[in-house]
């Protein structure tokens, strides 16, 4: 269990590990994780360089949104973040980034569609598309639970915004945002080569649950 300390220097890492994978611009984008007692969580600060960012900047907030701990201003999706651990309790991370080819995929309203091993191994299947939200109130955090909510895929591209990740903490939800990247790309320059050869479901259905269950050094 980390301590808030620890939780500080962790949540502060990962955020600046967007600028460092590539999935984010100036200061777009945001990571936060839920706290150990379930009841808040940690995000960064809004509008702050990468480069300047500092574990003692990160703010505390209650599920409603409301800054607890935190001298700066909360990032702009706090409200998102926390509509998604007020109604996804299994969730104890969320990112969200601008990565342009997943963000491409939402300007063109188009789910990605499952055409590569690694989508089925990470998602299931489809990466979803939510609907258009405009920021600030809980309508995007709406439109990212009504969406992944009983759906396998951990991570999901807004109308014309784009991704929202969650994981069991904030390392597995930029883990997610980062392969969600990865397939937008490979997907988009797969489209652009012809058409787009979709896996079967029975094959996805077997992927998934392998590298759900088996892949990586399980307990060793
Ligand atoms: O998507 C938006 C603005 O459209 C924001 O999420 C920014 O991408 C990051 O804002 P802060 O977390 O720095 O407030």
């Amino acid at each position: 269990m980390s301590s808030k300390k620890e939780l500080r220097v962790k949540v502060c890492k990962l955020n600046i590990d967007l600028q460092r994978y590539g999935l984010v611009a100036w200061t777009a984008g945001n990571v936060s994780e839920r706290m150990s007692d379930g009841k808040r969580f940690m995000i960064k600060p809004s509008g702050v360089s990468y480069e300047d960012l500092k574990p003692s900047q990160m703010i505390i907030c209650d599920l409603d949104g409301n800054v607890l701990e935190g001298e700066l201003s909360p990032s702009s999706d706090t409200h998102t973040h926390a509509y998604i651990y007020r109604h996804m309790k299994d969730v104890g991370g969320v990112v969200h980034t601008h990565s342009n080819y997943a963000a491409a995929w939402s300007a063109v309203h188009s789910a990605i569609p499952c055409a590569l091993t690694a989508m089925a191994d990470e998602f299931g299947g489809e990466i979803p598309l939510g609907p258009f939200a405009l920021i600030g109130n809980d309508a995007i955090g709406k439109g990212v639970v009504e969406t992944l909510t009983g759906h396998r895929s951990s991570a999901v591209i807004m109308k014309n915004h784009g991704v929202f990740s969650i994981g069991k903490d904030a390392t597995a939800a930029v883990k997610s945002a980062v392969m969600c990247e990865d397939v937008a790309k490979t997907t988009w320059i797969a489209k652009s080569l012809g058409t787009l050869q979709l896996i079967d479901q029975e094959s996805v259905d077997k992927l998934f649950d392998r590298y759900q269950n088996i892949y990586g050094q399980r307990g060793k």
